[in-house]
């Protein structure tokens, strides 16, 4: 079935209403945690119902503390070093262990190193022992009829241990609340199916299963459903009765197909279809048979935001959970952020300590980037009527990793080579308590990253025209001379990437204003552009004649994959990109891909670990096996030294 009319729904709630209205309607209908006896060996995690209280005491009889003897105090009485009194086995004392019982007439302990054993039915006691001495009294631990826990009280493992102590069996916990999900769409995928174009996996609903169990649910995963009106309902039927809470993953926007709104209506009722934030938009909160039933947008950006703040907290609060309390970091943002008056917006931020303050960072926002959720460190909140937020601003974020882990994480800002990604992964292997997070804004973007104090380091491979080198002399013009050092890293081949084949047989730049042949650049301000535009001037070649100039991609990786797809015939970039996509490449020049720092950094443990771990052998050879690749400098160091005369680069070493 199709459509008839298209869901016009953007009548947008504001969030704090949708939030609210739809919990009052939850209260209306009555629909709330639901309690069920459990055995205590599986309580972890669970939360108690009704207040919990002791069925026994612990220990229930007098108990040992201590290995040694459980005598009569009255026989030990006036015991002394000059005087010893001896005692009989069997008539004064008897042996016993830790948590033996000490019977009558039997009222003291005594430890065994303070004994003396005469022989094998008596020993001999130098002091006297008071009543009671080493016995755990009964309820020492737990009295019988005492509270253990209060409800409402989420059960951790010492929990455990005291209940059982005090042997309480069975308790009574909130149900978990089930949460069944139907992802749907004609396009949608599982991982294992054969990907054909126009196909895409559901990755979704595995996101929500995690975000479920975290939140105290239970998951069960309904089959993809394609976009079938019949089918979709039939599903949606069956969910709704065998899980407390339903979501209808995608379908919930305007198109001809979406038809989540009108099968909740149809089925139950539309409390709100649209929220006024920015991605999740086309959320619909409604009810089918007295259940919260909820339609989350495709978009997985979207559908985490919305799950976030919408179905978290639902399954919380049916679970007994406390809300999660956010944890929030004020961080200075780096650049300027443009925000839709119309709806609030939530910006996924990279976060890094440098120096002593927090800079920030805005991700990408577009709602389909799912990688942006695993970079960011937090979530900024723009409120609804702002226009956003200029850069240098202190602006609150609530974070997404601990503290500790953005505070000792290098920031490195940037040009991009997978050189960095296999740093990344050495050092984060090495110290669990390091990272490196690096942002890829190209070689001068990392430039202006130093300048204002926003990174560590920055990754650069930036041509000086007049000298042919590579990015000393760059540092030269934009820093004061004693204050940069270079770490070496690689040279790379950079050259031309074309389809196999190489269709336009194309052999260097000067092809590239050619008839009929379709280029891709890179942005602004990357060393890929610096170098093209060189090469250009140096063959008299203006921007202008070559087709494709304008279109700039920001990464080697995705001008590949344009040259792969067949959007462009022809771009430039690294050997191992074209060889990660599997065109042709054309080398053209050997280039210096370098990290760049502020001299203070160098003795940095995390720096010096670095400048260790790309020298070691089995670095270099990973490297070098991508192809593509020279590590001859790798790992040396140079400073910029200023004497009276002049100024000039120095090989460094550590002090140690
Ligand atoms: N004319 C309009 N079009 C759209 C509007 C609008 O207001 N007017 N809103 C846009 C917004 S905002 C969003 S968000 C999306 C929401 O889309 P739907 O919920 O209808 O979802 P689909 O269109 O079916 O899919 C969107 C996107 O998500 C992918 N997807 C779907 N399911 C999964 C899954 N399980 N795992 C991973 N990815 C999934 C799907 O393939 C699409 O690429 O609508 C805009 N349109
Ligand atoms: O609201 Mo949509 O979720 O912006 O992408």
């Amino acid at each position: 079935m199709e459509r008839n009319s298209r869901n016009i729904y953007l009548k947008s709630a504001e969030f704090v209403e949708a939030v609210e209205g739809y919990q009052q309607a939850m209260v209306k209908r009555n629909i709330g945690r639901q309690v069920e006896l459990l055995d205590t060996k599986a309580g972890l995690n669970r939360v108690t119902a009704a207040p919990v209280f002791a069925r026994d005491s612990s220990p229930n009889y007098s108990a040992a503390a201590m290995d040694g003897i459980a005598a009569v105090s009255e026989r030990t009485r006036g015991a002394s070093e000059t005087r010893p009194v001896i005692l009989e086995k069997n008539r004064d004392f008897v042996y016993i262990n830790t948590g033996g019982r000490v019977k009558d007439p039997y009222d003291t302990v005594i430890m065994i190193e303070d004994l003396v054993e005469v022989s094998s039915n008596e020993v001999e006691v130098r002091s006297s022992a008071p009543a009671r001495q080493h016995i755990r009294e009964i309820g020492e631990d737990v009295v019988k009829g005492e509270l253990i826990l209060p409800s409402n009280h989420v059960l951790r493992p010492m929990d455990i241990g005291a209940l059982l102590a005090g042997k309480v069996e069975t308790i009574e916990v909130y149900k978990k609340p089930r949460v069944g999900i139907l992802p749907t769409g004609s396009e949608i995928i599982d991982v294992g199916d054969s990907q054909e174009p126009g196909k895409i996996i559901d990755s979704n609903s595995y996101l929500f299963e995690g975000m479920i169990e975290e939140a105290g649910g239970t998951s069960k995963r309904y089959p993809v459903t394609e976009d079938d009106y019949d089918l979709l309902k039939e599903r949606i039927l069956q969910g709704v009765r065998e899980n407390d809470v339903f979501v209808i993953n995608a379908g919930s926007s305007a198109g001809s197909k979406d038809f989540t709104g009108d099968l909740i209506k149809e089925l139950g009722e539309v409390l709100i279809h649209g929220v006024a934030i920015k991605p999740g938009k086309p959320i619909i909160l409604g009810f089918i048979q007295n259940k919260p039933v909820i339609g989350i947008p495709g978009y997985p950006v979207s559908a985490f935001i919305d799950f976030k703040y919408f179905v978290q907290p639902l399954i919380e609060d049916l679970a007994g959970r406390k809300a999660t309390t956010e944890k929030n970091l004020t961080v200075t943002l780096s650049r300027r952020i443009v925000s839709s008056l119309k709806h609030e917006e939530f910006v996924r931020i990279k976060a890094g300590k440098v120096e002593d303050s927090y800079v920030a960072t805005p991700l990408s926002r577009g709602a389909g980037v799912s990688t942006s959720l695993v970079k960011a460190d937090g979530i900024l909140r723009i409120p609804k009527g702002l226009e956003g937020y200029e850069k240098g601003t202190a602006v609150s974020i609530q974070l997404m990793k601990e503290l500790k882990e953005i505070e000792n994480t290098l920031v490195s800002v940037g040009s991009h080579d997978v050189v960095m990604d296999l740093l990344s992964d050495r050092l984060q292997w090495n110290r669990r308590d390091a990272g490196l997070s690096s942002a890829h804004v190209g070689s001068f973007g990392g430039i202006l990253a130093l300048k204002n104090r926003e990174c560590h380091m920055a990754p650069m491979h930036i041509l000086d025209e007049e000298t042919g080198g590579y990015n000393k002399a760059m540092i030269q013009s934009h820093f004061p001379a004693g204050d940069m050092g270079i770490i070496k890293l690689v040279k790379r081949s950079q050259g031309l990437m074309v389809p196999k084949g190489n269709p336009k047989g194309i052999t260097g730049i000067s092809d590239l204003a050619g008839e009929g042949v379709e280029f891709v650049n890179r942005q602004r301000g990357s060393g890929t552009r610096i170098l093209l535009d060189y090469h250009l001037k140096r063959l008299g070649i203006s921007s202008g004649d070559i087709a494709g100039y304008d279109r700039a991609l920001t990464t080697h990786t995705a001008v590949a994959a344009a040259v792969a797809n067949n959007t462009a015939d022809v771009g430039l970039g690294v050997y191992s990109a074209a060889k990660a996509l599997d065109v042709d490449f054309i080398p053209i020049e050997w280039e210096d891909y370098d990290l760049v720092l502020s001299k203070k950094y160098l003795e940095d443990p995390r720096i010096l670990e670095i400048i260790d771990l790309i020298q070691q052998e089995g670095f270099k050879k990973k490297i070098e096996n991508l192809g593509g690749y020279q590590t001859d400098e790798i790992g040396d160091v140079y400073i910029l030294e200023k004497t009276e005369e002049e100024t000039t680069w120095q090989k460094w070493y550590p002090s140690t």
